[in-house]
């Protein structure tokens, strides 16, 4: 990207940040009314413009219902829109809304709609507007919760969700570029106060970035220890892929029973604890009915499981000991030299009656 943080945004600039959306039928953009999104509409709108075939754009602004002003910010977006000559649409988040964990839950509400959004008008695509500076503070919050090297990754360019490919084109640009592309151009933008209200953990984050960025921990450095840790991670997923089919490979008579994965345990233990640790979660989080399970959990149910294997290894046959644990709705086990993870029974509730915890 650009060296000079301040400058707006060519347009030479943009077609290389939207190369790879070129060919898609149609792209929902994602418009909050905030400077990053309301300088995606705009840089999109005039590089939709430049093309001979371009795909449709369709604005779409996620009401989530928490704010006074959230209606007047979204007509304000589709006035601009219209300026601009792209279809707009407003969606509400209906629906009861949690007490704790109020952005976690505003989040997820915003990507289904988004994804409902981009179904209803054949897009391929929802955008957001996502800058470096996001990014930086991504990393920030998880490396201050100790998150493992696949959260450290922060956010990644193109993801996919329910079948529809998320693009944060603007990942590698600097908010005061987006700013000063808004400026240039003449266009306003909304001013959301939640973004510093320090009531939530990211805008007192947010806060410590010009301290940190005096010491050379500016968004650009962190954010490139972002990019560098999430090429280290994919390396990772691709070893834990072939220790899976390494693992497959050994098993040609015990079969795992239905609906359930099994490891021998002794090539299982040789493997690195990075990777043991991967296969662990992916069995569990798709066998579990709990939701993904969480790290640190992971974490201290394979050292039981390292201690119950080494302690098995060196048994006699028919005296090994055997182990059984639940987590995050699977049930873990290690019994004649196999690990085994498979879904957990449904809870007993005190009456007597099966309760049934649910994914979320
Ligand atoms: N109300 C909204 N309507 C439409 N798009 C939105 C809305 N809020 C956020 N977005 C999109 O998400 C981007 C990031 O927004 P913001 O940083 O406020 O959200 P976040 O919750 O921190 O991000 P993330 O959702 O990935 O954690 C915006 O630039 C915009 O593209």
């Amino acid at each position: 990207m650009s060296d000079d943080d301040n400058s707006p945004i060519s347009t030479r600039e943009a077609s290389r940040l939207f190369a790879g959306l070129k060919n898609a039928p149609a792209l929902v953009l994602a418009v909050s009314g905030g400077p990053d999104s309301v300088a995606l509409m705009w840089l999109m709108a005039r590089w939709q413009r430049s093309l001979a075939r371009a795909p449709r754009l369709t604005v779409v602004t996620i009401d989530h219902g928490l704010r006074r002003e959230a209606a007047r910010e979204a007509r304000e977006v589709e006035r601009l829109a219209t300026e601009l000559g792209l279809p707009h649409r407003t969606l509400r988040w209906r629906g009861a809304k949690p007490r704790t964990g109020l952005p976690a839950a505003a989040r997820e509400a915003r990507y289904r709609l988004l994804a409902e959004a981009a179904r209803a008008v054949g897009a391929s695509h929802v955008l957001t507007a996502h800058t470096r500076d996001d990014q930086a503070e991504t990393l920030l919050m998880r490396l201050f919760r100790g998150s493992g090297l696949a959260g450290l990754s922060a956010m990644a360019p193109l993801s996919e969700r329910d079948g529809i490919m998320l693009a944060r084109p603007l990942l590698d640009v600097a908010k005061a570029q987006l700013i000063a592309t808004l400026r240039r151009a003449k266009v306003d933008f909304a001013d959301d106060p939640t973004n510093r209200d320090t009531a939530f953990t990211r805008p007192r984050l947010r806060a410590l970035l010009p301290l940190l960025a005096a010491e050379g921990g500016d968004s650009r450095n962190l954010a490139r220890l972002a990019t560098r840790l999430a090429r280290a991670n994919a390396a990772v997923e691709v070893l834990a892929d072939g220790a899976e089919r390494f693992l497959r490979l050994r098993d040609r008579g015990d079969a795992s029973q239905a609906g359930a994965r099994s490891f021998e345990a002794s090539a299982f233990a040789a493997l690195p604890e990075e990777v043991r640790l991967r296969l662990l979660l992916r069995a569990i989080n798709a066998l579990g009915h709990e939701g993904p399970a969480e790290l640190g959990k992971v974490e201290t149910l394979m050292s039981v499981l390292d201690q119950a294997i080494a302690a098995s290894l060196r048994a006699r046959p028919g005296r090994r000991p055997a182990l059984k644990q639940t987590l995050a709705g699977a049930l873990i086990s290690l019994a004649g030299g196999r690990i085994q993870i498979a879904p957990a029974p449904a809870r007993r509730r005190k009456g007597g009656q099966a309760r049934d915890e649910g994914g979320s």
